[in-house]
């Protein structure tokens, strides 16, 4: 058994035996499964809210399709509960594919607004239709049973909720710690460095989004089998508003925070129920006040979530050691072009409004050159990057590559033809490791999609790409580096973790932006030594830089933008004297 699954089975074996325990109160073994129904769709949302980054208060209402589903096919059409089980994932599962195109593609405030309005719909409309027994629901539905045995009280519907939230909380973990895994995560640093990698990030979001909606509709059956009835209450905003607060309050970035959160905030509701009426003497709503003061107080005290807190105060582990050796993954096919040009920008042109970013420039790469593009603050270089990878479409002009069109190409796209690239404003997932950042770099260079993941089919394919991520951090020289978490490291050691994932992609170009900022001399002349040694292995380096020691020491032809415009190009020694150049930019510089 595999220390990662330890901790997991020791919990479950303690879970297995609670309920045997003599004098265990039975109140106890009932909270325990409304802890369990709630750690389900709080484990959803530990993956769509705090690992993807995208805020739902709507899941209760996956939980009424998932429990409605199963109500109305055992009532009325005497279907086994087992048969339903799959039918209520699926109708859960395809309600979210339904919600998710309309609601995933909104951003911002947008989002989270989003799923409370579908939220509070749904519950209306669990409350008005005939078939589901409108506000007063569907009661009769039988329990859970295995031959003869019915699941009849708290303590034995204990066990299968109990052996969903374990394989949710494995299947959940297994998935995070995979290439779509990877995929989903990074979409919290926002679309464009997911995408620079291939990365589909509304199929990613979709996926995650189902995902949520599928375990809060086990939820939803397993709550409907546990109470024999099902209304409208239990599927409503309020409590879709109580599932967030669990994920946040447990953790919301951390699988078992979502059990956690459930726990801490199902016990403390309990005993302020029980407790505070009688310590206090009055009745009404004074457990929700206190409630809330405590969990603000938790939150103060964890910001990040209890589960982070927790294991925190455990003894640190070892960091895992370098990835186990694997087969390499094969290199690149297509060979370099014949006429030499690996990149071409023609005439592009990029207006934001009145603003003419990049004003008709032209210039090209060939294959094993160093080309920098430098210019004042504001001349349009990270525009013409954000061009040549198809973040932006060009307003007019062309850009090709290997003689390919990229014109118009999303950047899942632009990357398939050997283009990878670094961001002037770093992009990596701060709390993923060096390795895992920049395994995203060779996300399609693997496979695996996410069943296979959750299985653990895919480990063969997920070998190839860390073994190859820890090839090219040991290349860039941050071997020492690869297990610490990517926000620990110092600004210009992200930059050349940065590269270290645009190399993992096996590019024929490489576009950095300001690669140098922020790196101590020495690590600048590495740097270079680096980016020489790359092309002399046949890549080409497109950069934008500052550091003009840097750019002359290092580039074949530098390209000069100002206000958007191309005012030089040639090697180090013609645009140090070039007087336009000198007036626009270098007199500024030196
Ligand atoms: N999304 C946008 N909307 C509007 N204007 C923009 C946008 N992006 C860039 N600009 C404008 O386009 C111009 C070029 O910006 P860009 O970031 O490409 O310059 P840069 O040469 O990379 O500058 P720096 O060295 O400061 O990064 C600037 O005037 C900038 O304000």
């Amino acid at each position: 058994m595999t220390s990662r699954l330890l901790p997991i089975f020791a919990f479950a074996a303690v879970m297995a035996v609670i309920p045997f325990i003599p004098g265990v109160p039975p109140f106890w073994i009932v909270l325990l499964d409304n802890i369990g129904l709630a750690s389900l769709v709080a484990m959803g949302l530990v993956l769509l809210t705090g690992v993807g980054g995208l805020t739902s208060f709507g899941q209760a209402a996956f939980c009424g399709f998932g429990a409605y589903t199963t109500a109305v096919l055992t009532t009325t059409y005497g279907v086994s509960p087992w048969l339903t089980l799959p039918l209520s994932l699926l109708v859960a599962g395809f309600a979210a594919v339904f919600l998710g195109i309309i609601t995933m593609r909104l951003s911002g405030h947008y989002l989270p607004l989003g799923t409370i309005a579908w939220g509070i719909s749904l519950y209306y409309l669990f409350g008005k239709l005939e078939f589901l027994g409108r506000n007063d629901g569907i009661s009769g539905i039988p329990p859970l049973s295995i031959g003869t045995w019915k699941m009849l009280d708290p303590g034995t519907i204990y066990f299968p909720i109990w052996i969903a939230v374990i394989i949710a909380a494995l299947l959940s973990m297994n998935l995070l710690d995979s290439r779509t895994g990877r995929a989903i995560r990074a979409l919290r640093r926002g679309h464009v460095a997911a995408e620079a990698f291939g990365v589909q990030t509304a199929r990613a979001k979709l996926l995650v989004f189902i995902y949520a909606a599928v375990l809060a509709g086990l939820s939803g059956w397993l709550y409907a089998h546990f109470q024999r009835a099902a209304n409208p209450t239990p599927f409503g905003p309020h409590l879709g508003i109580e599932y967030l607060f669990i994920a946040v309050v447990g953790g919301a970035g951390y699988v078992w925070g979502g059990v956690l959160g459930a726990a801490v905030v199902i016990i403390l509701k309990e005993a302020l129920q029980s407790y505070l009426p009688a310590l206090l003497g009055g009745s009404g709503q004074l457990e929700a006040i206190v409630f809330g003061i405590l969990l603000v107080a938790l939150l103060q005290l964890a910001p990040t979530g209890m589960w982070p807190w927790v294991t925190s105060l455990l003894p640190a582990k070892d960091s895992r050691k370098r990835p186990a050796s694997a087969d390499a993954l094969p290199s690149r096919a297509e060979s370099a072009p014949a006429d030499g040009v690996l990149l071409q920008v023609e005439k592009a042109r990029k207006q934001f409004g009145g603003v003419v970013a990049v004003n008709d420039v032209s210039f090209e790469v060939k294959s094993c050159e160093i080309v920098a593009l430098i210019g004042p603050n504001g001349a349009g270089k990270s525009t013409t990057f954000n061009l040549i990878t198809g973040v932006l479409p060009a307003t007019a002009g062309k850009v090709t590559v290997r003689g390919e069109s990229v014109s118009g190409a999303p950047p899942q796209e632009v990357v398939k033809l050997g283009v990878a690239r670094t961001f002037q404003h770093v992009k990596l997932v701060p709390d993923m490791t060096v390795l895992e950042n920049v395994a995203l770099g060779a996300h399609l260079r693997g496979s695996s999609g996410a069943i296979a993941s959750m299985l653990r089919l895919d480990r063969a394919d997920e070998a190839k790409l860390l073994a190859e991520a820890a090839k090219q951090i040991e290349r860039v020289g941050l071997g020492d580096q690869m297990n610490q978490l990517a926000g620990s490291l110092s600004l210009g050691q992200q930059r050349i973790v940065e590269i270290a994932r645009a190399l993992c992609v096996d590019p024929m170009l490489l576009l950095l932006d300001e690669p140098a900022a922020g790196l101590r001399h020495m690590e600048k002349q590495q740097l270079a030594a680096l980016l020489r040694q790359l092309r002399e292995g046949g890549m080409s380096v497109l950069l934008v830089e500052h550091d003009m020691g840097f750019v002359m020491n290092l580039a074949d032809r530098i390209v000069v933008l100002d206000f958007g415009t191309k005012i030089a190009e040639g090697t180090p020694a013609e645009i140090k004297t070039n007087p336009d150049v000198i007036k626009a930019y270098l007199g500024a510089a030196a």
